[in-house]
């Protein structure tokens, strides 16, 4: 069909809106939101839908936003934006061979195209909306009805849209060239797109002889830093490890008629032949997962089953909950009064604080620990040994106590394992647990200047294989590591040497904001490093010009949503949008007020030229410190 100029003006001010927001679109919608052109029509005949999307004849548009549109069309004389056009002209035609792009057609007509061989990819997008909506296409099936993961996520973008109270989100999060394939029936279901997060490294890490680049995702500024900070400081002398102990937890609960037959069953679980009998079955499970240990609680008629098992490079709760499952056959078999009534008990413990991975361990127990010579401590780290032992015992071993924490005798060892889990394919969930830490420090060497620093991590949960891991940007961060994937030779080394790594990695991590916090440095590396410099004195010039009582009508809504994705842009769009005051407007220097509420006396050159233009206002250095 051919394209008609009020389709290509749509187009081009949905991908100018886009492009506005984001300076790149070619990972964003052209066309998701209502807002970005996308308008609604009333729907044809056989459409049950009350609301549709129209990609043909605009023309009937009633949509509130088109005002908006047409506002922002831009003019064809424009050299560039003909080469715009063309492009968009070419890119539709792509997107829309084989498709219908006329009026959508009658429900019974999309409904036998949908069944048929061929016919689905010729539905047009507002075609199979009326399905979902209609509800012949589940909504969370998309991808599988259109058999194209990308357009059924594309889809599901304009469906969202359509929602009042999500439509104006949409189009800031990308969904292109993703590979999808990854996603599907693995890590998440009705998607939308995805978040991307910056990804920074620290390093290199001298762990046991070798050198490390740590991947760490995080929107936290100053993180990687600090955590850089620490490594560089490890390079002389070096980071150890050691895994201590291994195995993963899954532990169901079930009930006993009564309390004693809870015991008989525990009892019964004690002895090694019976070990040995569910041992058996659950290890049949998986070719990695290998049962260690059961380790039941009784709690009145309730027994709480802690099967403990390795599971190979994986981090394994599927495995391992699989195996379970098998095992709890083997009990009931034995047991015929047993109740089964869930397969987690919460005495796993995933995912939730408690005491008892803090004591007994989950997932990888790591211990490192490392020499720094005293003039890195001086010099790299600006304190000094003296200054972090008292610290560390203050903050981190009484303070801790005195909060009542269990774990959490640490200044910040979930910042680092949770970067480097988000950056690695790792559950971020997990990091409740896996932050479980204790930090040490001690006076070390002849003198005692030179610090002695530990950290024991009894329950990382993590895996090099399955969950996130398989996610091509994850499984480049484990490779970057050198552990990505499944070990072949010694199934399981790969996830320890990602143990050590995280351990290390909190190692350096603790050492570097302990120090900034002994030398007094932490708010002044934040407002550093961890502060949007350019947003903020955006925000402050807004201030700055609504304290001035500049008109409202001259500043139009600074953070709408064309401009609030650049902060650049704000600024420039409150300064192209601020006039010169008028002498209505002039304020008088004794309604000026400052920060602390006290009026601000004007220097004679100021009283002498009353008028105050708002360049002359934005170029006052003052302005700043609002
Ligand atoms: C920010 C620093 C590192 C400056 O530290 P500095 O010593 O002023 O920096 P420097 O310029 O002298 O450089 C020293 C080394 O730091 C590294 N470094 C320095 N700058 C960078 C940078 N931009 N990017 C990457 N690496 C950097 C780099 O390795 C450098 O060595 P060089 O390579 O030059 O030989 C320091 O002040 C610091 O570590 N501050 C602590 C920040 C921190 O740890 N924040 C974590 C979050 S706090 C929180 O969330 C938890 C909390 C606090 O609430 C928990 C609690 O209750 O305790
Ligand atoms: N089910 C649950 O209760 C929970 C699930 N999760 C989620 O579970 C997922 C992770 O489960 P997990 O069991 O770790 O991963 P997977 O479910 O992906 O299982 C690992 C798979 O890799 C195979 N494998 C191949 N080589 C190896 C090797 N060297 N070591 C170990 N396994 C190998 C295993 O084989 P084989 O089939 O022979 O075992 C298994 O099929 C994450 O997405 C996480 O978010 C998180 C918490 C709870």
């Amino acid at each position: 069909m051919p394209v008609n100029a009020k389709e290509i003006e749509i187009l081009l001010n949905r991908n100018n809106l886009c492009a506005e927001k984001n300076n790149v679109n070619d990972y964003h919608d052209t066309c998701s939101s209502p807002d970005s052109g996308i308008s609604k029509s009333r729907p044809s005949s056989g459409s049950v839908t009350p609301i549709t999307f129209s990609i043909g004849d605009h023309s009937e548009s009633d949509d509130e936003g088109d005002s908006e549109d047409s506002g922002l069309v831009m003019k064809t004389e424009n050299a560039e934006t003909q080469t715009m056009l063309e492009n968009l002209k070419i890119s539709q035609k792509e997107e829309m061979d084989g498709r219908w792009t006329g009026p959508p057609r009658p429900l019974e007509e999309c409904i036998n195209l949908l069944h048929s061989d061929v016919g689905v990819k010729q539905l047009s997008d507002e075609e199979v909306i009326n399905l979902v909506n209609a509800k012949h296409i589940p909504a969370y099936q998309l991808e599988k009805a259109v058999q194209d993961l990308e357009r059924g996520v594309a889809i599901r973008r304009k469906l969202s849209c359509m929602q009042k109270d999500i439509k104006g989100a949409t189009p800031d999060i990308p969904y292109k060239n993703y590979d999808y394939t990854m996603v599907q029936g693995a890590c998440c279901e009705n998607v939308i797109g995805y978040i991307p997060i910056p990804v920074g490294i620290a390093g290199p890490l001298k762990m046991d002889g070798k050198l490390h680049y740590v991947p760490m995702a995080t929107t936290e500024g100053c993180l990687v830093a600090s955590t850089n900070r620490g490594c560089r400081a490890f390079m002389q002398t070096g980071v150890r490890t050691r895994v201590v102990h291994e195995g993963m937890s899954r532990a169901p609960v079930v009930r006993f008629p009564s309390a004693m037959r809870a015991a008989e069953a525990m009892l019964w679980l004690g002895e090694s032949e019976n070990f040995e009998e569910v041992k058996q079955s659950f290890d049949a499970s998986s070719r990695f997962a290998r049962l260690i240990k059961i380790h039941p609680r009784i709690a009145g008629r309730y027994l709480f089953i802690r099967f403990v098992a390795k599971t190979g490079d994986a981090m394994g709760m599927n495995m391992i909950s699989k195996g379970t499952e098998v095992a709890l056959q083997v009990l009931q078999n034995h047991f015929h009064d047993m109740e089964i009534l869930a397969l987690s008990g919460n005495v796993c413990t995933d995912k939730k604080p408690s005491a008892i991975n803090w004591l007994e361990g989950r997932g990888k127990s790591v211990v490192s620990e490392a020499i720094v010579p005293a003039n890195i401590v001086e010099n790299v780290l600006k304190t000094t040994t003296a200054a972090l032992v008292e610290l560390n015992i203050a903050k981190n071993l009484v303070g801790s106590a005195a909060a009542g924490s269990i774990g959490g005798f640490n200044a910040h060892a979930a910042n680092i394992v949770t970067a480097i889990y988000i950056a690695c394919g790792q559950d971020p969930a997990q990091n409740v647990c896996s932050s479980n830490c204790m930090t040490i420090m001690e006076p070390s060497g002849e003198d005692g200047r030179d610090l002695f620093i530990s950290c024991t991590m009894p329950s990382i949960e993590c895996g090099t294989i399955g969950g996130g891991t398989i996610l091509p940007p994850q499984a480049a961060c484990l490779e970057m590591l050198g552990v990505k994937g499944a070990n072949a030779d010694n199934p399981g080394e790969n996830a320890r040497t990602f143990a050590r790594i995280v351990s290390a990695a909190v190692l350096a991590g603790e050492l570097s904001l302990m120090s900034a916090l002994a030398a007094g440095h932490l708010v002044k590396s934040h407002l550093k490093h961890n502060r949007s410099a350019t947003l903020l004195s955006a925000i402050a010039l807004e201030q700055q010009a609504a304290n001035l009582k500049i008109t409202s009508e001259s500043i139009q809504e600074p953070q709408s949503r064309s401009s609030k994705t650049s902060s650049e842009k704000v600024v420039q769009s409150i300064k192209s949008k601020l006039t010169p005051v008028s002498s209505s407007t002039i304020l008088k220097p004794e309604n000026t007020l400052n920060t602390k509420g006290e009026a601000i006396k004007r220097s004679p050159s100021s009283k002498s030229s009353p008028v105050i233009t708002t360049m002359e206002f934005l170029s006052v250095p003052d302005c700043k410190q609002t």
